[in-house]
């Protein structure tokens, strides 16, 4: 088996953000952290080909501009803060597969989530769907945005305990913004911190 292509940003641009050039390797948790409005979301975002942005994203030999942003987002898994749901029934944004929808009961969610209408789901359900949602369409990257800002302490830890050992299983190079140092603690391989407009404290090297 082939290992997991890791992901590389050279002199990726974005807003008044300095260009950022970095590697993460497969199975690397890369935390990113710092103030609110520091601009965490929006790289995300370019990462995922959803902002305006320069420089190159690349993943393995495989480059953003290679693949239409619908193709390359199938593989570099943005899971927002903010989810979009577009059907009315909850289980109908999961690939229709053998064996259903996987992790429910690991996530504290019930089977009968998935014929619940979308309006019917706290934030914290959305949440740990949307999770379940990214990882059920076979990623390469996962880019988490505060994977478990609306969620409680005991949930929060059964979401990373899943997460990391889907990572584990998955070895996936992932970034994962987070706000709270315990948690970073818990779940970082490694650590980076966006602030007056640049990448501070633990600069990763780039890619050449
Ligand atoms: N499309 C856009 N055009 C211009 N500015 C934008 C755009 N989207 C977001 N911004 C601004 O860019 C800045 C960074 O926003 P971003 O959402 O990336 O912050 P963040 O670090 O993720 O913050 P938080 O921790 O609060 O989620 C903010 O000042 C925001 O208002």
């Amino acid at each position: 088996m082939t290992a997991p292509p890791s992901l590389c940003l050279e002199r990726l641009a974005v807003g008044d953000l300095e260009p950022v050039s970095l590697r993460v390797a497969a199975g690397e948790v890369l935390c990113l952290a710092g103030p609110s409005g520091a601009g965490k979301s929006r790289l995300l975002r370019a990462i995922a080909d959803l902002e305006p942005h320069r420089g190159t994203v690349t993943l393995g030999e495989l480059a953003q501009t290679d693949l239409p942003g619908h193709a390359w987002r199938r593989r570099v898994m943005l899971v927002p803060a903010e989810s979009q749901w577009w059907a009315e029934r909850v289980g109908d944004h999961f690939p229709a597969g053998e064996g259903g929808v996987r992790g429910l009961s690991a996530l504290g969610l019930m089977p009968e989530v998935l014929d619940w209408p979308v309006g019917r789901l706290s934030s914290g359900e959305k949440q740990r769907l949307a999770l379940l949602r990214a990882l059920a369409r076979g990623p390469s990257v996962l880019l988490l945005d505060e994977p478990t800002a609306n969620l409680d302490d005991a949930t929060t830890r059964r979401v990373e305990a899943w997460l990391m050992a889907r990572i584990r299983d998955g070895g996936w190079p992932v970034i994962w913004v987070a706000h709270d140092p315990a948690q970073i603690a818990r779940v970082a391989t490694r650590r980076g911190r966006l602030e007056g407009g640049r990448l501070v404290e633990e600069v990763p090297a780039p890619c050449k």
